[in-house]
């Protein structure tokens, strides 16, 4: 069985990667993904000055998946390109993903020319769940905001990029976003991000978990994984096919990103089970979702790829 996946002229010989932010805030975690069974890697969400992020404890491990309120901390959007450069120079064959993530339009839009403008021929991730004017929503669920952002991100940018989004939850929501996004010359789009601002508590102290936002923060792990789901095969029924997906929620096993290419998905980022296992987890998930395959017969990912079934 061969693990093989495309997005646009890029070729992966594994469909797993990492989920941006996880295991992926410095070189040598970065090394650590480039060495490891993923087929791909995609970096920390950068804005253009290096950030501390939020106190600590900022991300707490959950029964079903974790919570998370890291607060954007990065190197800068120069560190990761840089990584970038001489990544792409000594793996001319592993494209790689560059997340960006301004606090603003405008650092979005020059963090975009600063891409443009380099030597980096891999894929740019657009973090849309990046915060808004205060006040409004994050920009993925402004979506205003969202069109004004690729209208002037795309009448400048080249380079093959894609937008990783929020869960949606409402179906008018999913075709008002694809509405918005087949506009623009996306190759791929990725969901979903954590399921924003949950909540959980530590039994022995009646206290939240983490620190940051009185204990709010975003949710992964098993509990994402119905709403992933939904969202890749959501976006898979109403977007062009130009435009592929990137699975992303409740990867814990081989079952769960078989599940996420039957939706849809060429990629499959992993997030928290990354964080709790380490890289080590895609060499079991690689031959988990092998062994799943082959009990179906299929011995390629385009065998089954948006395969999903309903009941007629
Ligand atoms: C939530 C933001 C800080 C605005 C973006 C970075 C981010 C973070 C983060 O850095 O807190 N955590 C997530 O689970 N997803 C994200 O996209």
């Amino acid at each position: 069985t061969d693990l093989h996946t495309s997005i646009d002229k890029f070729q992966f010989d594994n469909v797993f990667m990492n989920a941006s932010g996880v295991r992926c805030y410095t070189k040598g975690e970065l090394d650590e993904l480039a060495q490891s069974d993923a087929g791909t890697l995609v970096t920390k969400s950068a804005t253009q000055a290096k950030r501390l992020g939020n106190p600590s404890p900022r991300y707490a491990r959950l029964e079903l998946g974790s919570i998370n309120s890291m607060g954007l901390p990065n190197e800068g959007l120069e560190y990761y390109l840089d990584y970038a450069l001489n990544f792409q120079k000594a793996n001319p064959d592993k494209p790689i993903f560059l997340s960006v993530a301004g606090l603003s339009m405008e650092e979005n839009l020059a963090m975009a020319h600063a891409i443009e403008d380099s030597d980096f021929n891999g894929l740019v991730e657009f973090n849309l769940s990046c915060p808004n004017v205060p006040g409004k929503p994050q920009t993925g669920y402004d979506f205003d905001r969202t069109q004004e952002v690729l209208t002037n991100l795309f009448s400048f940018f080249t380079k093959p990029a894609g937008v990783k989004l929020p869960p949606y939850f409402d179906l008018a929501q999913f075709d008002q976003m694809a509405a918005i996004l087949n506009q623009f010359p996306l190759k791929f789009v990725n969901s979903i991000n954590s399921l924003g601002n949950g909540l959980m508590i530590d039994p022995e102290t009646d206290t939240a978990l983490i620190k940051p936002k009185g204990g709010f923060g975003g949710i992964g792990g098993a509990y994402a994984k119905p709403i992933a789901l939904a969202n890749v095969r959501a976006f898979s029924q109403r977007l062009d096919p130009k435009i592929q997906l990137i699975g992303t929620g409740g990867v814990t096993n081989g079952r769960d990103a078989y599940d996420l290419i039957l939706a849809g998905a060429s990629l499959v980022q992993v997030g928290t089970l990354l964080q709790e296992e380490g890289p080590a987890a895609f060499t079991r998930l690689t031959r988990e979702l092998r062994a799943v395959m082959q009990t179906k017969g299929y011995s390629a990912i385009s065998d089954f790829k948006g395969q999903l079934k309903v009941l007629s």
